[in-house]
């Protein structure tokens, strides 16, 4: 189905050496929130190409001064979808965040997600760490 244009469409190509990081995103228009989750359209729309997903993460200034962060953890944009990218923002400190039009206050990760089918086996093979986790390996 071909989408109607009601923000600014993008293509994402890869180009082909690797990332130095996130790609930063600019807020298409001033806003705030709080500790209650405020929904927030980021202006624009675009194609993750095949095969990747992009993560939507706080930009890590914003997070570690301010608090903000996403109240799905990490948003995480399929492949296939073409609607407006949503970020739901909300403050972990309950202080109130607010942001310019322009500001980078998000990014993008895009990383490859390989495509599985789970197969039910009797046993998983021997690894060191076996079913430890949580802290298992100790602090130091
Ligand atoms: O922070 C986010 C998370 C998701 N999305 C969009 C892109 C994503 O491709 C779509 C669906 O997200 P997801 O698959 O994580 O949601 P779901 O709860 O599993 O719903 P669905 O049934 O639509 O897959 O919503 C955003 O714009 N921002």
């Amino acid at each position: 189905m071909k989408m109607k244009k009601r923000h600014p469409n993008f293509i994402l190509p890869t180009r082909g050496s690797e990332a130095a990081g996130g790609l930063d995103l600019y807020m298409p228009e001033a806003g705030e929130c709080d500790d209650r989750t405020t929904k927030v359209g980021l202006g624009f729309s675009a194609a993750v190409p095949k095969g990747n997903v992009a993560l939507l993460l706080p930009r890590s200034g914003t997070g570690a001064k301010f608090g903000l962060e996403l109240n799905n953890t990490c948003g995480v944009i399929d492949a296939d979808y073409r609607g407006e990218w949503i970020a739901n923002l909300r403050t972990k400190n309950g202080e109130r965040f607010s942001w310019d039009a322009g500001e980078r206050v998000l990014q993008m990760v895009v990383v490859p997600a390989v495509y599985v089918t789970p197969e039910l086996v009797d046993e998983l093979d021997d690894t060191e760490r076996g079913e430890g986790g949580f802290g298992d390996s100790g602090r130091y």
